[in-house]
Order: structure tokens, then C-alpha cells, then sequence
């Protein structure tokens, strides 16, 4: 991949059919020879005009995110994670500076279904039982009823859903709705996966799990996801970028390359390499948050 440096910047079923100060300029990180840009952003601001005065959301956000890395957001409450997430996703326009995603402009993306975005609360339709939920993507690209059944049955089984899938949503918990959701992002196979705290309501437990079998799909499919957490240790375990943002505005503090192996296990958030990395994050994290 290639992250570089700096920042700022800045659900519904209907969005998902239209389907330095202290911290200079972050470190560029250099693109390897070959991980070709999945997305480029280039001083992209992002500011909300509201009743109350103009909420720069995003300030001149830098970033490259490679094909195939995996990149979490993390930093305060307000700091612009989800609004980036939904810049790349052509979910809000910036105020100015370039974004492209896979080459082409967010909005070219979204109607090439090239992502699937899961957002932090369950957006499923609650008419449609969890298994007829997962295949309105497959639906929509005209995918034939057997596939669409074998990509259902696949991906409900990978988050433990098997036995659930002709309930209607409001017959499973919130995080049984969640795991449901993210069955759906998977269910197309798209090349990006965007997540925002897709995680952040599940038991310890099944977060582990889901982080596994995330990591797992990322390593054998290749995929490029962009995940927003609030975890230090979850952002370690999973990522291959961290970038570390800050609020008032929301720009990019720092970004950091895991040394971390690609094929992780739980076992590692005990290794030396995993609690150095997790200091640079908090370190990263306070260093933009002090209180003057
Ligand atoms: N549609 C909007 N209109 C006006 N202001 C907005 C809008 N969406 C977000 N904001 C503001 O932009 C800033 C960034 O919000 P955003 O939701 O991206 O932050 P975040 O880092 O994802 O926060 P959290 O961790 O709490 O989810 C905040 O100050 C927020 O109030």
C-alpha cells in the first residue's frame, strides 16, 4: 500500500443501493513497487455548512491507500473517521481537493458496486428475512437464485448464521443483526470493503471471531479494506495502516506501518511487536490531544 502523510478533512438501505497542528505533516509512507494506489487523496477538505456555523470536518486530508492493505481510522469522537469512510464511498462530497478510488471518481465506483460498506448500526430491511436480506446486492447484479443462494449460504455460515437465516431481523439480537450485515457486504465479493465500527456492539467473543475470520477473508481474497474502530488493539491486530486522526479539524495525525506478519492469531496481541505498536498508536493519540 501506500499511505502517505497528512490530513483533513472530512445509512440507509437507500445509500447503500445508490449503493497537524502538533503533528507536522504525517510521514508519507513510500508505495511499494507493487501495490497500485486502490485509493488517492490529495488535499481533500470537507466542511458542513449547519445552522450554527461551518464544522470542518475533513482538513487537507493526504493519503494513499494501496490495493490489497488493510487500513483502519482511529482517533477521537468527531475527528472526521465515518466522514472520510463516506467520502471514499461517494456518501458525502468534499468541499475541494481529489479523491480517486480504484482510478476513478467515488460516484464511478459506487455505481460499479465496487464496495461494500457496513455501517455501525445494522441497516436491514425488516421484511425481508436475514437470508432474503444478504442477497439484495445479488439481486440488484442479476446474479442467477443458485449462486445468490450459494454465496448466502456461504457467508451467513461464516459469521455463524446458518441456523438463522429465515428469521426476520428484529428476531435476532443487535449483534446477531450486525454479523448479518456484514454477511451482506460479503455476499458480492467486493474488491473494497469499507467498515465503519462494524464491530463496536459485539461481545468480546464474537469480535475476536469476526476479527479472525475477517483477517482470514482479507489475506485469501486480496480485498483492500478501509475500517473505522475506536480499539487500539483491534486496529493492531487487523491492520496493515493505522492512521491515527485528530479532531477541530479532522486531519491526519500520524500514519503507521505494522510490522506485523500478515497471518495473525489472538495470541499475538501478547507479543512484544504488538504492545510496541499499540504505544505508538496511544502515543500518536495523545500527542494530538493534549489540552492546553
Ligand atoms: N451531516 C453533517 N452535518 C454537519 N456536521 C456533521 C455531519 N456529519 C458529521 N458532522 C460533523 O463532522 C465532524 C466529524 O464527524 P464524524 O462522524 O466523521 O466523526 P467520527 O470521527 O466518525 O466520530 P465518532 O467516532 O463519534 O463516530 C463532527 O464534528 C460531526 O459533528
Amino acid at each position: 500500500m501506500t499511505i502517505s502523510e497528512t490530513a483533513t478533512k472530512t445509512e440507509t438501505e437507500t445509500e447503500i443501493e445508490r449503493a497537524s497542528e502538533d503533528s507536522e505533516v504525517a510521514t508519507p509512507l513510500s508505495k511499494t513497487q507493487n501495490n497500485r494506489a486502490m485509493i488517492s487523496i490529495e488535499d481533500l477538505s470537507l466542511v458542513f455548512e449547519t445552522n450554527d456555523g461551518s464544522v470542518n470536518a475533513l482538513s487537507h486530508i493526504d493519503l494513499d491507500i494501496g490495493e490489497g492493505d488493510f487500513v483502519s481510522f482511529i482517533g477521537p469522537s468527531g475527528c472526521g473517521k465515518t466522514t472520510l469512510l463516506r467520502v471514499i464511498a461517494d456518501l458525502e462530497k468534499p468541499t475541494s481537493g481529489k479523491i480517486f478510488v480504484d482510478g476513478t471518481s467515488p460516484e464511478d465506483a459506487r455505481l460499479n458496486r465496487l464496495y461494500g460498506y457496513v455501517f455501525q448500526a445494522p441497516a436491514l430491511f425488516p421484511w425481508r428475512t436475514i437470508d432474503s436480506n444478504c442477497k439484495v446486492p445479488l439481486e440488484i447484479f442479476g446474479v442467477s437464485k443458485a449462486l445468490q443462494q450459494q454465496k448466502t449460504d456461504k457467508y451467513l455460515a461464516l459469521v455463524g448464521l446458518q441456523a438463522f437465516h429465515n428469521k426476520f431481523p428484529w428476531q435476532l439480537s443487535g449483534g446477531m443483526q450486525q454479523r448479518a450485515s456484514i454477511a451482506r457486504a460479503l455476499c458480492f465479493e467486493p474488491q473494497l470493503l469499507l467498515m465503519d465500527e462494524p464491530f463496536g456492539a459485539l461481545d468480546e467473543i464474537t469480535r475476536d471471531h469476526l476479527n479472525l475470520e475477517l483477517l482470514k477473508i482479507w489475506r485469501e481474497t486480496g480485498k483492500t479494506v478501509v475500517f473505522v474502530t475506536h480499539s487500539i488493539p483491534e486496529a493492531v491486530l487487523l491492520s496493515t495502516h493505522i492512521v491515527v486522526m485528530s479532531p477541530r479539524p479532522g486531519r491526519i495525525a500520524k500514519v503507521i506501518k505494522s510490522p506485523l506478519p500478515k497471518d495473525r492469531r489472538l495470541e499475538d496481541r501478547e507479543s512484544p511487536e504488538f504492545v510496541a505498536v499499540m504505544q505508538e498508536v496511544r502515543e500518536a493519540l495523545a500527542n494530538d490531544h493534549r489540552i492546553d
